[in-house]
This record gives C-alpha cells, structure tokens and sequence, in this order.
C-alpha cells in the first residue's frame, strides 16, 4: 500500500483524510467511547505537523442520505479540537458552500471537519457513475487523499473508495497499523492459532466461521450465538437468542470441525435469567439443562475457566464479540474473563471490533496490555474471512 511519504512534501497543500468516527453517543449526544478518534490522532498529527491543511470527512451511523440534525459530527469536531490542541471547524455540509468556503479560508496546521458524508444519498450508491460525481466533488476539494478510517475500508462508497481513484492516495497510519496486525494473524499465524467469537448474530459471522474452520487451531464460541450451536448439539436453549434457519449450516460446521482437527469449544454451563435485563435474576445452569422460560446472557464460570485455560496456552488469538451481554454488570463475568486470559497472555492478541473493543476499554482493562485492538468491526472481520477489501486494494500500486 502506498505510504504518505509517497505524497511527498505536503506544507500548505490540502489533504483530505477519510477517518472513521462512528463513535457511539448518549441520548445527550456524548461520546461514550472515543477509541476511534484516539486512533485517528498519529496520521492526523503527522499532516498538521507536516504544515498540511487537513481536511477530514466521515460518517456517523446510518442517516440513509437525509440530512438528520442527530447525526451530525457536531460532537466528533468537539472532541477532535479536544483532543489534538488545533482549530477545528466543521462545515455545515460535505461537499457545498459551507466546505468550499471553509476550505478556503483554512489556515496550515489546521483542521476542517466535513459534515456527515453519508448525508449524501451518493456517498453509499450502488451506481458507479453516482458514487464517482459525488467523489469528483470531494476530490475538488483537496490536493491529496489519505484513507485512514479502517472501520469502513470493507465498504466501496465515494469517500472511501471512488476518491482514492482520483486524487492521488495513500493508507494512513491506522490503515497500515491495522492491516499490518490483523495480517499477522490471518496469514502464517503462530500456532496454536485460538479465535474467540461471541456476539449477537451468528448469520453475520458465518462467513468467518467457514474460513476459520481451515485456519485457526481451536474456535472458542460464547454470546448469544453460542445458543444456536448447543441447539444444533441437540439441547433445549430455552428463549435464548437462536437462529433456527442456521441450525443446520452450524452441524455441517461441527462436523467439519471434527474431520479438520480444530477444537470447536461450545459453552458446558450458562448463566441464565427469566428476562432480558439488568435486575434479572441470574442463575447458573449446566448447557444441557437450560429452562424452558430461560434465557442463556452469558457464558458460565466453568466455561469461563475452560476458555481462559485455551487462551493462556495458545500463541496466536483472534477475539471478536462478547462472551453475554456484558453492558448488564451480572452478566459481564464471561467477557471479563476472556479479556483477562488475553490481557495476561504473551501470545500475539488481537480484539477485532466495535463492541469487542468498547467491552475491554468500558470494563476497565489497559488497551497496552492486548498486541492489537482494531477500530474495524465488519472490516476486520471481512479480513479474518479473507476478503480482499475495497478500500484497500484501491491504495495498493
Ligand atoms: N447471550 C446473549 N444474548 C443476547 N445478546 C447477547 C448475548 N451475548 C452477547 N450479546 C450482545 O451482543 C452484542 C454484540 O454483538 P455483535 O455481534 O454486534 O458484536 P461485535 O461483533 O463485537 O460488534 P461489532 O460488529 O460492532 O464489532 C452486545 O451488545 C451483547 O450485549
Ligand atoms: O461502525 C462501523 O463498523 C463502521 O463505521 C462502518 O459502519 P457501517 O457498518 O454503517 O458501514
């Protein structure tokens, strides 16, 4: 990928940087976890240091190309100006009379925050020639792009992708850090080679689950998709989450398992509460004895000890989604634990997304202690699957 030494000297010229600050907010639009911008700060200084005008655009959710004052980055151009010491202005739009007119009158050193890019129906179109109009536009407005939002390099939209083919383009410091990290253990990983899975949605790891099953050694897998593989063991989940339809794509994973040699660990015990909520009552049940009006919200301890013994003695290990749900204290002890394994662990540790990621800063664990935590959910996860991504091939050359 090309570096941002390859822009060459970049005093005074104008760099758009494409970064990924889809950072969660509060009903009163606070930052609940700024990770993401705390990631975008060493390309960010590296620019202003280098006396470039900086001219960052991004998204915030997913406001369907409407303008919706309660996605605007109002709060993201707070924080940045925060959190790096130099003025930040944010323009009322993306690529309009307020950016042009900002971008002109921005000094070195300087940043100008773009609106919301995903106000813009064209910013995520199917149609190339619609995504590449919108593109030119944004390109309009700088010398040079650099794409550092990692988060979003598995998506081919105007400001990830199309801009990069029109003004000359590097990866960014994060891009490159990111890649560089997740490579290491996608390719030629240091065995024993352990991923741990867990989240809501086992259709949407699938894919991964399918290419890790020829890749890792063991295949950890807690959260709510754990109840979906006990049902196809044959147990009752109770009114745990469960994605019947999957039921029979995950047997043809266990028996691939068996045949490939991986050690496919499912839950032995669950903690298990009559609702979903915070003051539900929790109790611990074997896997196989899940009440019928139970639901399963966290792996057990005894399942916790078996996965915190897999990651203590392996090399390699891969982590994305929680173990339960670990934003209600009496069913964070899974997580907690897995997190704990990999902090005390001297195997190469990777924490691959959003929520994976927000667990171990929110529970309170030194990010310095795990080797790489990503900023990218469904990117990382596309890269674990072996994809070839978008955002990331466009910047190869
Ligand atoms: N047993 C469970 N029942 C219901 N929800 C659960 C359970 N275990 C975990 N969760 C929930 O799963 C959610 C995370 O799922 P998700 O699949 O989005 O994780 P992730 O892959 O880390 O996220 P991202 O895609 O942002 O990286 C958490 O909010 C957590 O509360
Ligand atoms: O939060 C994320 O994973 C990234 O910002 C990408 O967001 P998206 O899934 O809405 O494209």
């Amino acid at each position: 990928m090309k570096t941002i030494e390859s822009l060459g000297d970049l005093k005074g010229k104008r760099v758009l940087v494409r970064s990924d600050f889809n950072v969660p907010l509060d009903a009163d639009k606070n930052i609940t976890d700024d990770g993401r911008i705390q990631a975008a700060l060493p390309t960010l200084t590296t620019l202003l240091d280098a006396g470039a005008k900086v001219i960052v655009t991004a998204h915030l959710g997913r406001p369907k190309g409407q303008v919706n004052p309660d996605y605007s980055l109002a709060p993201v151009a707070a924080r940045l100006a925060e959190v790096t010491g130099v003025k930040v202005t944010l323009a009322k739009d993306t690529v309009g009379e307020s950016a042009r007119a900002a971008v002109a009158a921005m000094s070195e050193g300087e940043i100008v925050l773009l609106e919301n890019v995903r106000f813009n129906a064209a910013e995520t179109s199917k149609d190339d020639a619609e995504r590449a109009a919108f593109a030119a536009e944004l390109a309009a407005l700088a010398d040079v792009f650099v794409s550092d939002g990692f988060g979003v390099v598995h998506r081919k939209q105007a400001s990830v992708y199309d801009v990069a083919t029109i003004l000359p383009a590097a990866a960014g410091l994060l891009v490159r850090k990111e890649i560089e990290s997740l490579s290491r253990a996608v390719t030629n990983p240091e065995r024993p080679y352990t991923v741990v899975l867990g989240g809501s949605k086992v259709s949407d790891k699938l894919g991964v689950i399918a290419n890790l099953l020829s890749k890792a050694d063991r295949l950890l897998i807690g959260g709510g998709m754990a109840y979906t593989f006990l049902a196809a063991h044959g147990h009752e989940v109770g009114t745990s989450l469960l994605e019947k339809d999957q039921i029979d794509t995950v047997k043809g994973y266990l028996a691939t398992a068996k045949a490939n040699g991986v050690e496919l660990l499912l839950p032995v015990d669950t903690v298990v509460a009559p609702a979903f909520a915070a003051d539900a009552p929790a109790t611990v049940v074997a896997a196989d004895a899940i009440p019928a009006d139970q639901m399963g919200l966290d792996i057990g301890p005894k399942t916790a000890a078996l996965y915190a013994e897999a990651i203590s003695t392996s090399k390699t290990v891969v982590w994305n989604g929680p173990m339960g749900v670990f934003e209600f204290e009496a069913f964070a002890a899974g997580t907690k634990a897995v997190a704990k394994a990999m902090s005390e662990s001297d195997a190469f540790t990777v924490i691959g997304g959003g929520d994976s990621a927000a667990a171990v800063r929110t529970l309170g664990f030194d990010e310095s202690t795990f080797s790489h935590i990503s900023t990218g959910g469904g990117a990382s996860l596309e890269l674990l699957e072996g994809k070839v991504l978008p955002g990331v091939s466009v910047l190869e050359g």
